[in-house]
C-alpha cells in the first residue's frame, strides 16, 4: 500500500527549501552562459519524442533533490502498485487500471483474485467487432441504409477525451461524422440534430454511473427525435450505451447486443482507452485506436522501468512541483503547436485538476502545502496572438510546455509547418532570454520607448518535440500527462482517484432543479436565494 508521508516533513522538502534559497535569483540566462553542455545534460530522448528541460530554473542539485524526494515518498513502489492492481484508490476502494486497457501482453492483472485482463480484451474485441461491422456498413440503419453520423452523448471523461483526440486524428478520419454533445444546453443540442439525419444516426450513450443527469437527460431528448424520426421501428439499432451500469443501459432502452462495458477501476478521466473511446474507434478504424492505446502502453513500459532521471513524466512532475510548491507559480501552460490539438488543454485541465484539486493528505489532515496546478493553454501560433503578452513582460511567471512536431503528416507539403515551428522555437528562446539594452526592433530609436520594449526573460518551459502527430505519438503524449498527474498525487500525498467536490455539486444542482420546477426556493444564503427568486420571477414573467 501507498505510504502516508507528508513530504513537506521529509529531508529531501527541507533540503530543497535551503537550496530554493541559493537558486531563487539565478538567472536561467547566466545557467546557459555558464555551461554550453546544459542542454546536453538537461534532456531526454525517448522513442520518437525528444523532452528538453533545460530551460528550467535548475542545476544539477536540484534535480538531485527532487529525486531524492520521489524516493522518500515511496513513489517506486507507488508506480508498481498502480501497474499491479492494488486498490490505490482508497477513497472509493478500487484499484487504477487505465493502463490495463492498453497492455497487451499476456501478463494477467489480479484485482484481488481476479484478472481484469480477460474482460479488457473481451471489450477490445467487441469494439474491433462493432467498429468494423460498423464502418463497412455491415450494422445497418433500422431501414437497412448505412449509417452517415455518430452522436456522442457524454460528459467530463465521458466527452473530453475522446471528442480531442477525434479532432487531433482529423488525418486518419473516414467519412462518419461524429458530433460530440455534453451540455445541457438545449439551443445546441438542437443546433445540432437539427443538421442530422434520424435515419442514418447512431447515438452512443456514453457515461460510466449512466445517472449523471446532464448525459441522461440529453440522451432522453435525443432518443426522442430517433423515436419520431425512425416512426418508432428499430431505434434500439440506433443506440449504443457505453457504463459499467448494464442494466440502467438496459432499462433505458438499448439493446443487450449494444451494451459495451465500463469498470470501476478505470476513472471517467482515464477512461478514453476503453469503450468510451468507441467513436473514437469508429472515427478513424479500430486499427489507429490500437495504434493509439499501443502508444500509451510504450509510455507506460518507459514509466514503470525508466530511473527517475531519465523518466519523462516523473520529470515532468518534479519541475511542476519545484514551482509549484517552492516558487509559487501556481498555474501552468501547455501550449501544442497544432491546431489538431485544440482539445488538448481542455482535456488536461479535467485529468490534471480534477485528480489533484484536493487539500487533504491521505490519512485525512489537511495540508500545509500547495497541491493541485492549475493547467490552461491555447493551440500555438493563435496563443502567442492571445495571451503570450503576459508571458513575456508581464509580472507572474506561468511555466509552459511547448508541444511541436517535427514533420506534419506524412505526404503533405512541408511549407507552412517551418513557419510554425519557427514561432515554436523562437518562443521558448525569448521567454529564456529576454531582450535588454538595445531594444529589440528596427524602429527603436525613439529611446523614450525602449524600456517599453525590454524584457528580462527567465521564463521557464519545456519542450516537447515529437516526430509526427500520428494515433501512437498521441496516446504516449496523453499517457504521458496521465502519469505526471499520478506522481503529484502520490509527492502531495493525496488521493487522485476521487472527485467528490464535483459530485457535492451535482447534487445541489438536483436540489434545486426541484425547486425550481415547484417554484418554491428553500433556505440558501441570501445570494443564491436572491438569484433563484430574481430568475424564477423573470422566468414566470416571460412565461405568462
Ligand atoms: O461517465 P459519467 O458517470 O456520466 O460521469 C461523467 C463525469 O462526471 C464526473 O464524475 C464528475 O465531473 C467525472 O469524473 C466524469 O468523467
Amino acid at each position: 500500500m501507498i505510504r502516508n508521508i507528508n513530504p513537506s516533513g521529509t529531508v529531501s522538502w527541507h533540503k530543497l527549501r535551503n537550496h530554493f534559497q541559493e537558486m531563487e535569483y539565478v538567472r536561467m540566462q547566466d545557467l546557459f552562459a555558464e555551461d554550453s553542455e546544459r542542454a546536453s545534460r538537461f534532456h531526454v530522448k525517448w522513442n520518437e519524442l525528444l523532452f528538453d528541460y533545460s530551460k528550467n530554473k535548475i542545476s544539477e542539485e536540484t534535480l538531485r533533490l527532487l529525486v531524492d524526494l520521489a524516493e522518500e515518498v515511496g513513489l517506486k513502489k507507488a508506480i508498481s502498485d498502480m501497474f499491479e492492481g492494488v486498490r490505490i484508490n482508497v477513497t472509493e476502494n478500487r484499484a487504477v487500471l487505465h493502463t490495463a486497457l492498453r497492455d497487451f501482453s499476456d501478463k494477467p492483472i489480479m484485482v484481488d483474485s481476479f484478472d481484469v485482463k480477460n474482460e479488457i480484451v473481451a471489450a477490445r474485441k467487441q469494439i474491433k467487432s462493432f467498429t468494423e461491422e460498423f464502418i463497412s456498413g455491415n450494422y445497418k440503419t433500422s431501414n437497412g441504409q448505412k449509417f452517415t453520423d455518430v452522436i456522442n452523448v457524454g460528459i467530463g471523461g465521458s466527452d473530453l477525451g475522446p471528442k480531442m483526440v477525434v479532432n487531433a486524428l482529423e488525418n486518419y478520419r473516414n467519412d462518419i461524422g461524429v458530433h460530440y454533445i455534453s451540455n445541457v444546453d438545449d439551443d445546441y443540442l438542437y443546433a445540432t440534430l437539427d443538421k442530422l439525419d434520424p435515419k442514418t444516426t447512431l447515438v452512443l450513450i456514453v457515461s460510466k454511473t449512466f445517472t449523471t443527469q446532464e448525459t441522461i437527460e440529453n440522451a432522453k431528448r435525443i432518443k426522442g427525435w430517433l423515436e419520431v424520426g425512425l416512426d418508432g421501428v428499430g431505434v434500439d439499432r440506433h443506440m449504443v450505451g457505453v457504463t459499467a451500469s448494464y442494466e440502467e443501459a438496459v432499462k433505458f432502452g438499448v439493446s443487450t447486443d449494444n451494451v459495451f462495458p465500463m469498470w470501476d477501476y478505470v476513472g471517467g478521466r482515464f477512461s478514453l482507452w476503453s469503450a468510451v473511446g468507441l467513436s473514437i474507434s469508429l472515427a478513424v478504424g479500430y486499427k489507429n485506436f490500437e495504434e493509439l492505446l499501443l502508444g500509451a502502453n510504450e509510455l507506460d513500459e518507459h514509466f514503470k522501468n525508466s530511473s527517475f532521471e531519465e523518466n519523462i513524466p516523473v520529470l515532468m512532475a518534479l519541475l511542476s512541483i519545484w514551482y509549484n510548491n517552492f516558487y509559487g507559480y501556481e498555474t501552468e501552460a501547455v501550449v501544442p503547436y497544432s491546431q489538431l490539438l485544440e482539445r488538448f488543454p481542455a482535456h488536461l485541465q479535467q485529468m490534471i485538476m480534477e485528480s489533484n484539486g484536493k487539500n487533504k493528505t491521505r490519512d485525512g489532515y489537511p495540508v500545509n502545502y500547495q497541491t493541485g496546478t492549475l493547467i490552461w493553454g491555447e493551440v500555438g501560433v493563435s496563443a502567442q496572438h492571445a495571451f503570450f503578452q503576459l508571458f513575456h513582460q508581464g509580472t507572474k511567471v506561468i511555466p509552459i510546455d511547448f508541444i511541436g512536431f517535427v514533420n506534419p503528416f506524412i505526404g503533405r507539403e512541408n511549407s507552412n509547418h517551418d513557419i510554425l515551428m519557427s514561432n515554436f522555437f523562437g518562443q521558448s528562446e525569448a521567454l529564456l532570454n529576454g531582450k535588454v539594452g538595445e531594444g529589440y526592433s528596427e524602429d527603436s530609436n525613439n529611446e523614450n520607448l525602449s524600456s517599453f520594449k525590454e524584457f528580462y526573460g527567465n521564463k521557464p518551459s519545456n519542450t516537447l518535440l515529437i516526430e509526427s502527430l500520428t494515433p501512437r505519438s498521441l496516446g504516449a503524449l496523453i499517457a504521458l500527462y496521465e502519469h505526471k498527474t499520478y506522481v503529484q498525487g502520490i509527492i502531495w500525498n493525496i488521493f487522485s482517484f476521487d472527485q467528490f467536490g464535483v459530485e457535492y455539486g451535482k447534487f445541489l444542482a438536483k436540489n434545486i432543479q426541484s425547486e425550481i420546477k415547484q417554484g418554491i426556493i428553500n433556505k440558501h444564503d441570501s445570494s443564491t436565494s436572491f438569484l433563484l427568486n430574481y430568475y424564477l420571477s423573470e422566468k414566470n414573467h416571460k412565461e405568462l
